[in-house]
C-alpha cells in the first residue's frame, strides 16, 4: 500500500509502504494514485512528497506487475 498523511505546513506525504523493497504492484500504485488525487484536491497542499518505509524508496516494478506488462504488451 502507499499512506497518504499531511506533513509540516502544505506539504503532504505519500509512504510507498511494500516489504521488502517497496515495490511497485499494482495496489501499491493504486494508492499511490489515490494519494496524488487526494493531494491535488486539497488547495492548502503545495508540495507532494514521495518517500519509502525503512529507509528504501522503491525497487521499481514490481516483478509480478512487469511480467504482466511483458505478456500483454506482446498481444
Ligand atoms: C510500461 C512500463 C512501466 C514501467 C517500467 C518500469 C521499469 C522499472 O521499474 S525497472 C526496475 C525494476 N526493478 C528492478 O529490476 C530491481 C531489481 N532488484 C534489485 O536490483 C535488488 O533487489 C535491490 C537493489 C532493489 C535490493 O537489493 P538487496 O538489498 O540485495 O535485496 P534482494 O535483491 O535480496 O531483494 C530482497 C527481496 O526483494 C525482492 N525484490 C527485489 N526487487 C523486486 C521487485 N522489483 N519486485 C518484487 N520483488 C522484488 C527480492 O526478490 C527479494 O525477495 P526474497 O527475500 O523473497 O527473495
Amino acid at each position: 500500500m502507499a499512506q497518504y498523511a499531511r506533513g509540516a505546513a502544505a506539504v503532504a506525504v505519500i509512504r510507498l509502504r511494500n516489504p521488502p523493497v517497496n515495490a511497485l504492484s499494482l495496489t501499491v500504485l493504486q494508492a499511490l494514485e489515490d494519494g496524488l488525487k487526494k493531494a491535488d484536491a486539497d488547495p492548502s497542499v503545495k508540495a507532494v512528497m514521495i518517500c519509502g518505509e525503512n529507509g528504501k524508496f522503491s525497487a521499481g516494478t514490481d516483478g509480478f506487475t512487469r511480467s504482466h506488462h511483458w505478456v500483454t504488451s506482446r498481444c
